[in-house]
């Protein structure tokens, strides 16, 4: 295959985990309703931590390990973003926080 063609089939893979990051996003959006609704944090460690070990655990390569979970990290920490951006809520402050307004 030619530069070009491997090219072509980056940016078409590029589209692909574009689209899947916007479903996952759209996740967390739904997520931080529910989780608001019932007086819980944005920040969730113990989930984020489940969450690296599967992706870590059903990693095959070739990246490492250590990629894949700053890949992730950098995943979650935007999804909190997210998350604190839909609710209106400070990033350093948890949503329970915000219980009863
Ligand atoms: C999406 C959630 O909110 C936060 C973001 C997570 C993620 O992106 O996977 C996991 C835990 C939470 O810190 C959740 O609670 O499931």
């Amino acid at each position: 295959m030619t530069l070009h063609e491997y090219r072509r089939l980056i940016d078409e893979t590029d589209a692909q985990l574009l689209a899947l990051l916007n479903r996952r996003a759209e996740l967390v959006i739904a997520i931080a309703h529910l989780k608001h609704a019932q007086g819980l944090p944005v920040h969730i460690p113990a989930r984020e931590m489940e969450v690296l070990t599967q992706v870590i655990t059903s990693n095959t390569g070739p990246l490492d390990d250590q990629a894949v979970r700053r890949l992730f990290e950098s995943i979650i920490a935007e999804s909190r973003r997210l998350e604190h951006r839909v609710l209106g809520t400070p990033e350093d402050t948890p949503a329970a926080s915000h219980e009863g307004r």
